[in-house]
């Protein structure tokens, strides 16, 4: 039985392993990134024009590392970010300069239609309200393409607790999930929206006394 976790446990999950783990934020996202490659390079998706959304969190700061990793493994990649860059993280603005660094391509706005495989890094467990108008439109006319999506940690859309859509969500034919199945993905819209979820370690240090709210 997988063991699903709320948005709330996950971050204590990360916070504990961060804080008395004393493994770096920057190594969890990069762990991330490479258990999203494996999954990616295992030979179940076209990789031959992959499109990474990217958002302005930890989410979002994961896909910029998987494009690198692409770009690097000689996979054809490009990389839009997707909101006010004047609100990104640091974990993103970092993400960014080394994606740079590396000669990741970028695009600004992408025909859905193009690419071979799409992967959503727009919004993960950090989701707290419904999706801005414009990216709510973006959302459903991805969703009328047919195309191909993989969703990291949860589709974007997709309330991680509930599994309710807020306001759009992308219909994802995969889901990695990071650490723990976040239970948005077992429930409601979210268990359709997430596709199949492979669940990845990422190296988490689970606190040895957490009692997990879902049993
Ligand atoms: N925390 C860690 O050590 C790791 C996290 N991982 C990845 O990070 C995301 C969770 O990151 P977080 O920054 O908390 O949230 P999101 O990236 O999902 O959202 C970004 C940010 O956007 C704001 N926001 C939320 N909802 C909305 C909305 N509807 N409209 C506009 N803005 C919104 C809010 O401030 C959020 O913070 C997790 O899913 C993992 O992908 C790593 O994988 C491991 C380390
Ligand atoms: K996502």
């Amino acid at each position: 039985m997988t063991q699903l976790v709320t948005g709330d446990e996950i971050r204590a999950i990360e916070a504990y392993t961060i804080t008395d783990g004393a493994l770096s934020a920057e190594v969890l996202t990069e762990r991330a990134a490479m258990a999203a490659l494996n999954v990616l390079a295992a030979g179940h998706f076209d990789l031959s024009k992959v499109l990474v959304l990217a958002g302005l969190g930890g989410n979002g700061a994961d896909g910029i590392a998987l494009a690198r990793l692409l770009h690097q493994a000689h996979i054809p990649v490009t990389l839009q970010f997707v909101g006010n860059l004047k609100r990104a993280n640091q974990a993103v603005l970092n993400q960014l300069k080394a994606a740079n660094a590396a000669g990741v391509s970028r695009s600004e706005k992408s025909d859905f239609k193009e690419p071979s495989l799409i992967v959503d890094a727009i919004f993960g467990a950090g989701l707290n309200k419904d999706l801005p108008e414009g990216l709510q439109k973006m959302v459903k006319a991805a969703n009328h393409i047919d195309n191909t999506v993989v969703a990291l940690d949860l589709p974007t859309g997709i309330d991680a607790d509930t599994g309710e859509v807020r306001g759009a969500a992308l219909n994802a034919k995969a889901t990695i999930a990071f650490g723990f199945e976040k239970a948005g993905c077992a429930r409601g819209q979210g268990k359709k929206m997430a596709g199949r979820v492979m669940t990845q370690n990422i190296g988490l240090i689970t606190p040895t006394d957490f009692t997990f709210s879902i049993q």
